[in-house]
């Protein structure tokens, strides 16, 4: 059975009195598998890349050749059971990722599941709250990337040892226990522990019939995978009447380098998916606020339901003079996938400075910092849209969404979670895609696990794929 931790202390490091957190009383917890103890006893981390740039997957204005990439972490433990997680990078860097990974892995590695999960609020705030390393941050950059890969992996570790996906231990989690894994330290003035737990608690009417609502329709999602910035005219017409055959009604498309290219791509592909389907546009941060505001107002006859990223992604009042000037013209403006953290998040709340809410499964402090921002993002009455455009990103994702349906929101208008279509192969359970719809996953875990050989291969730099690549 668990073991409680004693009040104000994380796995035996004893907080500050300003740190201490309400620690789960004994009913509160689950039903770990009592023999075991899941004791980490060691954490590998390895830098896996992809060369996507060679075929211009996943550009945009910004990243014009991105190789998919992850940090992806090992934890063994004890009983032999892993947990496997990982955070998304683009190339170059994720050598630093795993630099930060490993300046971490000591605050983690001789804990049990048990000790981790009794406090899981106490052990996020260790982990992001170590009084050197937090200089890196706090909460930010580099160190909070890797915190994502850590607790990812811990999360796939606690939903394996419970025989479930990641979003049924979710759904089947007291509301108590999910309040009990978000740290709510700089977010209390927007949402309290108490607002929380009333949300989830009258969130629990309907619970199951949402279940099986998604369990037999799946979760709305939409297609980035058409439109990427360095494909041609020829290969988005090919890739978007694909989509359309295979069911997919709404659209992404990648905009902000030339202004004449993009009123072209962004005609074509309106006049191929018909006035009822969505589209969204995308900048990457490419503009400044004015040139946002003009830019956006040149693609508006195409109708798009909103706008990501237009500007610097710390821009907060940025973002709300964008989302002023937008409203007339009925596009919404989007962010998220690279807003460092919940206080960010609820500042953009704050200020109205987006309409939609992008979270993303590897940007902030994994599913503990996500619950946060899904609770806000209820409070302010703002759909979430979830970022996953980049390696094992749909894969994580698609749990929180569930979630976020079943347990938070209950509402499905304005909401759909992004799909791209590569690199699931290399995945032991890869995203299920039905009719345009994620389906839920049923294999315990955190579905980031990926393939052995595929990791092998793509490891850089001795991987196979990477020794030609740099041959040649
Ligand atoms: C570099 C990534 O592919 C990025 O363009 C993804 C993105 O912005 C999105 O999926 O949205
Ligand atoms: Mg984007």
């Amino acid at each position: 059975m668990f073991k409680p931790a004693r009040h104000g202390e994380v796995g035996g490091v004893s907080l500050q009195r300003s740190q201490q957190q309400k620690p789960l009383r004994s009913h509160d917890r689950l039903n770990l598998c009592a023999e075991m103890s899941y004791k980490i006893v060691n954490l590998r981390v390895r830098d896996v890349r992809f060369p996507t740039s060679l075929e211009q997957h996943g550009s945009d204005a910004m990243h014009t050749d991105p190789d998919y990439s992850a940090a992806y972490v090992v934890l063994d433990t004890d009983s032999g059971l892993k947990g496997f997680g990982l955070t998304f990078t683009l190339g170059k860097g994720t050598e630093i990722v795993l630099c930060a990974v490993k300046a971490l892995a000591g605050l983690v590695i001789g804990k049990s599941l048990q000790e981790i999960v009794s406090n899981f609020r106490g052990f996020y705030r260790l982990l992001t709250s170590d009084g050197q390393m937090r200089w890196l941050g706090p909460e930010k950059g580099v160190i909070h990337l890797a915190t994502a890969a850590v607790l990812n992996a811990v999360w796939d570790l606690w939903a394996r040892a419970e025989g479930k996906p990641l979003w049924k231990l979710l759904v089947d989690m007291d509301p108590k226990q999910i309040v009990s894994c978000i740290d709510f330290r700089y977010i209390t003035d927007v949402l309290t522990e108490e607002e929380a737990l009333d949300i989830l608690v009258k969130a629990q009417e309907g619970k199951k019939q949402r279940e099986d609502q998604m369990l037999k329709e799946g979760y709305p999602a939409y297609t980035t995978s058409c439109a990427w910035l360095g494909y041609s005219d020829q290969q988005l017409k090919q890739l978007c009447s694909d989509a359309l055959k295979s069911g997919w009604t709404r659209f992404k498309v990648k905009v902000g380098a030339d202004l004449e290219d993009d009123i072209r791509r962004c005609r074509l592909i309106r006049k191929m998916i018909g006035p009822s389907s969505t589209l969204m546009i995308d900048a990457n941060q490419r503009w400044d606020v004015a040139e946002a505001i003009s830019w956006v107002s040149r693609l508006a006859e195409v109708k798009p339901l909103w706008i990501e990223e237009p500007t610097s992604p710390d821009d907060i009042l940025g973002h709300a003079a964008i989302s002023k000037a937008l409203a007339p013209l009925g596009i919404g403006v989007a962010t998220g996938e690279q807003c460092h953290n919940r206080v960010m998040f609820k500042q953009f709340l704050q200020a109205s400075a987006l309409q939609f809410i992008q979270i993303d499964s590897c940007r902030l402090g994994s599913v503990n910092e996500n619950l946060a921002v899904l609770l806000m993002a209820y409070k302010f009455q703002v759909p979430v849209c979830p970022h996953a455009g980049g390696v094992g990103l749909c894969e994580l994702v698609q749990h929180l969404i569930l979630f976020d349906y079943i347990c938070v929101s209950a509402d499905l208008r304005n909401r759909m979670c992004e799909y791209v279509d590569h690199l699931h192969e290399h995945f032991t359970s890869p995203v299920v895609i039905q009719d345009a719809h994620y389906m839920p996953p049923k294999d315990p875990g955190y579905s980031c696990e990926m393939l052995e050989e595929s990791v092998n291969r793509h490891e850089y730099p001795e991987g196979d794929i990477w020794k030609q690549e740099i041959q040649k």
